[in-house]
């Protein structure tokens, strides 16, 4: 597979507060990330709120910029130009829609943007709603005569008018009730085949991650702690980060274990970071070392592909 987006070192700094002669403090929100995302492939990013995931999926989409790091697409299509690489689903399907446009124009704006004529956007419209499950009638009517589901797959369609290679979706099934979540999942897992689109998934939810993600980046106060295959991850996670996260989840005829076991304390502030390992106040293993050096990121002991941020790693 080739790399489709390459990211070098970004880092994203906020700045906050400060005022007249009052310097403001930087808040870092993304620290020296490095990632891949091959064509078709499907990397989610996965860490408790806070940990920089929209933050880093906005600077992909190019809708924030980052303070410093190079962000690098590498087009599958060659020599064509008139196609816009990223395209952005959000979670929130109702916000995200204006309520005084028709569906059709809505799904078509892109394809207005780039000063297609009418008849051919609005053909174009009805197409792809017809591949999100949409009947052409949708393209008359408004957001609010739709549910939930299907106003989120009028998003989606949106966002494949502009034949996107990549798609960042933040949280796209969080504000769905939970039986549509599924359907929703099929359809940007079939979107996926049929279309050969990457994925950058932001999610905090790890069963969902775990059915669609081919990896998973995990995100902690805007540091990478592990980066593997999403069965690596899940099946033997490296990170006593990762390794927390999992415990959380609730699986069947084993309940959950007690927040405390896993996690001690709570996140700490992204304005003042612990040092060296920023998971050094609630790991279980840590040691001296841990408060004093930042652990490189780095492949799991006889596991090469498995990368994980941590001294004393799995
Ligand atoms: N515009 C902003 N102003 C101030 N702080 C911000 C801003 N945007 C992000 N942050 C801070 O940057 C950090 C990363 O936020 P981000 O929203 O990327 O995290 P997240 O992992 O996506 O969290 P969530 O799951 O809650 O959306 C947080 O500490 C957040 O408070």
């Amino acid at each position: 597979m080739t790399e489709l987006l390459t990211l070098d070192r970004i880092n994203v700094d906020i700045p906050i507060g400060g005022g007249f002669m009052k310097p403001a403090t930087l808040l870092q929100a993304v620290n020296d990330v490095s990632l891949t995302v091959s064509t078709g492939e499907t990397l989610a990013l996965v860490g408790e709120s806070g940990s920089g995931k929209s933050t880093l999926g906005y600077v992909v989409a190019g809708l924030r910029k980052q303070t410093s790091g190079t962000v690098t697409f590498k087009s599958g299509r060659g020599g064509e130009s008139d196609h816009t690489p990223v395209q952005v689903i959000f979670q929130d399907p109702f916000s995200a829609l204006d309520p005084r446009m028709v569906v059709g124009e809505i799904v078509a704006e892109p394809l207005r943007l780039k000063g297609v004529p009418s008849e051919k956007r609005q053909a174009r419209a009805v197409e792809v709603l017809g591949q999100v499950g949409l009947p052409p009638e949708a393209a008359r009517r408004y957001p609010h005569q739709f549910s939930g589901g299907q106003r989120q797959r009028i998003a989606i369609a949106r966002a494949l008018i502009a034949e996107p290679e990549m798609i960042v979706a933040d949280e796209p099934l969080s504000a769905l009730d939970v039986s549509i979540q599924s359907q929703v999942l099929n359809l940007l897992d079939d979107i996926k085949k049929q279309h050969g689109i990457s994925y950058l998934f932001i999610s905090h939810d790890l069963g969902v991650v775990r059915h669609l993600a081919d990896r998973v980046a995990v995100l902690y106060l805007g540091r990478l702690m592990e980066v593997a295959a999403s069965e690596d991850v899940f099946q033997t996670p490296s990170h006593p980060y990762t390794q927390a996260l999992l415990a959380a989840v609730p699986r069947i005829g084993r309940g959950r274990r007690k927040k405390e076991e896993l996690l001690r304390g709570e996140i700490p502030s992204p304005l003042a970071p612990p040092s060296g390992c920023v998971f050094h106040t609630r790991c279980p293993k840590a040691q001296d070392l841990c408060k004093a050096e930042r652990p490189a990121l780095l492949p799991a002991p006889g596991r090469p592909t498995q990368l994980s941020a941590c001294h004393f790693k799995d």
